[in-house]
């Protein structure tokens, strides 16, 4: 049986989906579960992107345990010094470094000859390797690129030390007869591949990222790169729980197996959905809403007598239990506490308190408490922004149909002050009344709002970005009263801006 090894990019290329980005404490928090669930590299970030993505790889590479970490770099030697800095402290680091090889990439974008690329690719890895042991290579837009030109740049990269070469459908151009083809290609026309692991890395473009992958498995791919819940760049990149489902459903017949501990899937799928603020569509494979329900009588009838007539794999195989603990206002703190170390989260005693306090007025609020309100309630103290200014209470009145009047009560630097607006709904009036109380016109960029569990008494998650003068930040407020919310993910964006403003 061959092991995979699974490459996890969701803080990479899942960080490229548009809307999504995560501070350095979420990413190390879902570093540290993709850590737990057995992944054998983390691609932590791109350094050289901006200073809080050169942060949060450091910051990853400090609390992963057991997986290498990546960080990606363009074959440029600024890049590459970045991409070393973010990583240095990793037990097991790794640079990965990528130059395009297709036709189209080299004249339109890149505007270099083959011989260029050629040069700049081996050149680069030399660069690489001279800092550090592990150096992947990436020939973005392999599949679209001229064989014999990939043949000698992989000769060539794996000359001057590649450890992994990779192959990516950059694009979701491929499809698996043709990709798995590729790859056996490149295993019989490259002198020495064999000093190298083969990577796969493709795009969902045609939803047929998984298929390619499982294609260039079975033609000798050792390594799959993919994201949770098939986040990335367009329309996203090989879902890990398919990838790694399919390898434990079809063993046999795939020859192949991985190191994930299948049963972190579903925990972790809900807080990379939660925190880039990506919801999973509900007919998505493994880790949708509706992946183990079912809804028709044949079906039920069938699931009563024997589950394995309509299920392929056991809910609790991806982490999904059956007798799922129900919290409520009846819970204690032990169910509470295990629930947060289930959940990943290594509190203090202090923290737990405090958490449990908010977790018991959500209980007046809310009849059923499910993981994703405890989630958010966790979240929300992993916060990096200081709460200089807070919400205290506020009333919102309807003067016309029109006009509403909202006056606010809010706690800044220790005083209480008061303020009011009016708007022609409740949210614009509370803005407007916090501008007026705080004294500045703070401008609504962008506002959205989903439900995060069902039910009537749902709690709402409102997203708002804000902006003053050149100063943008993001907030975000969750409560069972969406108004409230609003106010609260204002706020946050305000305390953002501010707290950008003094650092
Ligand atoms: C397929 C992928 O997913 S690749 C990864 C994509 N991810 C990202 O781009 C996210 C991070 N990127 C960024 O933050 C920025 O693009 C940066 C910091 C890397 C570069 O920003 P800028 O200097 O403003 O350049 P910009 O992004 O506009 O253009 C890219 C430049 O890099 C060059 N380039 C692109 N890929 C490579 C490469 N692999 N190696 C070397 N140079 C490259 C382009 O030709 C262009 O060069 P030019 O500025 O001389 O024309
Ligand atoms: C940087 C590379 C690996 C990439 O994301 C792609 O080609 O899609
Ligand atoms: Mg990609």
């Amino acid at each position: 049986m061959r092991r995979i090894k699974i490459f996890d990019t969701t803080l990479r290329d899942g960080e490229q989906t548009p809307g999504v980005n995560l501070n350095a404490q979420e990413k190390a928090l879902i570093a540290k579960k993709l850590d737990r669930m057995g992944v054998d590299v983390i691609e932590a970030g791109f350094a050289a992107a901006s200073k809080g993505d050169f942060e949060a790889i450091r910051e990853i590479s400090r609390v992963v345990e057991t997986a290498t970490v990546a960080s990606l770099a363009r074959a440029l030697p600024g890049d590459i010094d970045r991409a070393w800095d973010s990583i240095r402290e990793a037990k097991f680091p790794r640079i990965h470094t990528f130059i395009a090889t297709s036709d189209i990439h080299m004249k339109y974008k890149l505007k270099m000859t083959e011989d260029e690329v050629y040069k700049q690719a081996v050149d680069m890895v030399r660069y690489a390797k001279g800092k550090c042991r592990d150096i992947e290579f990436s020939c973005e837009d392999a599949s679209r690129s001229r064989r014999e030109f990939i043949y000698r740049v992989l000769e060539g990269v794996i000359e001057a030390g590649a450890t992994v070469v990779n192959i990516p459908d950059t694009v979701g151009y491929s499809y698996p007869d043709e990709f798995g083809t590729l790859i056996r290609d490149i295993r019989n026309n490259v002198p020495n591949i064999e000093r190298a692991e083969i990577s796969v890395h493709c795009h969902n473009d045609l939803g047929l990222a998984t298929a390619n992958a499982a294609a260039a498995i079975k033609a000798g791919a050792h390594q799959v790169e993919c994201t949770v819940n098939g986040l990335g760049e367009r329309a996203g990149n090989t879902a890990l729980e398919e990838i790694v489902m399919l390898m434990r459903v079809r063993e046999k017949e795939l020859n192949a197996t991985t190191n994930i501990a299948s049963t972190h899937i579903a925990p972790t799928s809900a807080t990379v959905s939660q925190l880039a603020g990506i919801g999973v569509q509900p007919n998505k494979a493994i880790v949708g809403g509706n992946a183990f329900a079912h809804e028709s009588g044949i079906h039920q009838h069938g699931v009563l007598e024997n589950a394995t007539t309509y299920e392929i794999m056991t809910p609790e195989s991806v982490g999904y239990s059956k007798n799922k603990m129900v919290f409520g206002k009846h819970s204690g703190k032990h169910a509470f506490t295990d629930k947060l170390r289930e959940m990943g989260y290594d509190f203090n005693r202090e923290k737990i308190d405090e958490l449990f306090k908010k977790f018991k007025a959500l209980t007046d609020v809310k009849k059923e408490i499910f993981d994703a309100d405890i989630e958010y309630l966790a979240q929300g103290s992993i916060k990096e922004v200081e709460e200089k200014t807070k919400l205290v209470t506020f009333e919102v009145v309807r003067h016309s149909l029109n006009c509403i009047k909202a006056d606010i009560v809010m706690e800044s630097s220790g005083r209480k002050e008061f303020g009011s607006g009016t708007g022609d709904g409740p949210v614009n009036a509370i803005y407007q009344g916090i501008n007026t109380l705080l004294g500045r016109e703070y401008e609504l960029k962008e506002y959205s709002i989903h439900g995060i569990t069902g039910g009537a008494d749902a709690q709402g998650e409102v997203r708002v970005r804000v902006a003053h003068g050149d100063s943008v930040g993001s907030g975000r407020g969750i409560h069972t009263d969406i108004v409230r919310a609003s106010a609260e993910a204002y706020i946050d964006a305000i305390n953002c801006i501010e707290s950008i403003r003094i650092a």
